[in-house]
């Protein structure tokens, strides 16, 4: 399935998954859809492995729990943020390393302050490697956390070859 780019999120300074400053990040770039959804694409590397040549499964929740949870923010930009209260994941197929690989994930349903969602990473020959579904309060970020991070450390960053569409 072919997903056009309607435009590219922000990333961060450390955050694990995004933080463009954290040398052990997996340095994801996030975008959103016309069909509301958000794909990241990354590339994970030899300091993220569980076992050689396969990603830990906790860095696997971590890029699954982040592009769900950034799935509001195509509904709200950066007025709703995202924490987790719940997240499941399903483990079906080993994920590679040193390739790059493509995230989806979206909002399935929304009542009051929370949101749930799901999202899969999947393997360049197309199949889902990981699943995963989740709970998340949304929140104003100065609840979460300090003014700093949305002045300074929450940034556009431009791509070289800016994305137009991902094929999944
Ligand atoms: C750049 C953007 C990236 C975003 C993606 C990354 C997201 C993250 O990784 S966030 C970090 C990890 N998560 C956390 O740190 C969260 C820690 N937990 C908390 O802060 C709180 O427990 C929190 C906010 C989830 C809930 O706060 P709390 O005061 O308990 O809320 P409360 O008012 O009691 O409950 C609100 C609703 O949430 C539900 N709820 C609360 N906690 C949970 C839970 N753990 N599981 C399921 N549901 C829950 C309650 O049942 C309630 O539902 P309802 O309104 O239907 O009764």
């Amino acid at each position: 399935m072919k997903y056009t780019i309607k435009s590219k999120q922000n990333n961060s300074k450390m955050c694990l998954v995004c933080g463009t400053d954290n040398n052990l990040s997996l340095k994801a770039r996030f975008y959103e859809t016309e069909n509301d959804e958000v794909v990241a694409l990354f590339t994970p590397r030899d300091h993220h492995q569980s076992y050689p040549d396969r990603l830990h499964g906790g860095m696997a929740s971590a890029i699954l729990d982040e592009i769900i949870g950034r799935a509001i923010m195509s509904r709200y930009e950066d007025t709703v943020w995202g924490v987790t209260a719940e997240l499941t994941l399903r483990y079906k197929k080993p994920v590679p390393l040193n390739q790059e690989l493509k995230v989806v994930g979206r909002i399935t349903s929304e009542r009051g302050a929370i949101f749930e969602g799901s999202g899969e990473i999947i393997l360049p020959d197309g199949q889902v490697a990981v699943s995963a579904t989740g709970k998340y309060l949304k929140m104003a970020i100065d609840k979460i956390s300090s003014k700093e991070f949305a002045d300074n450390e929450w940034f556009l960053v431009d791509d070289e070859t800016p994305v137009d569409e991902v094929e999944v």
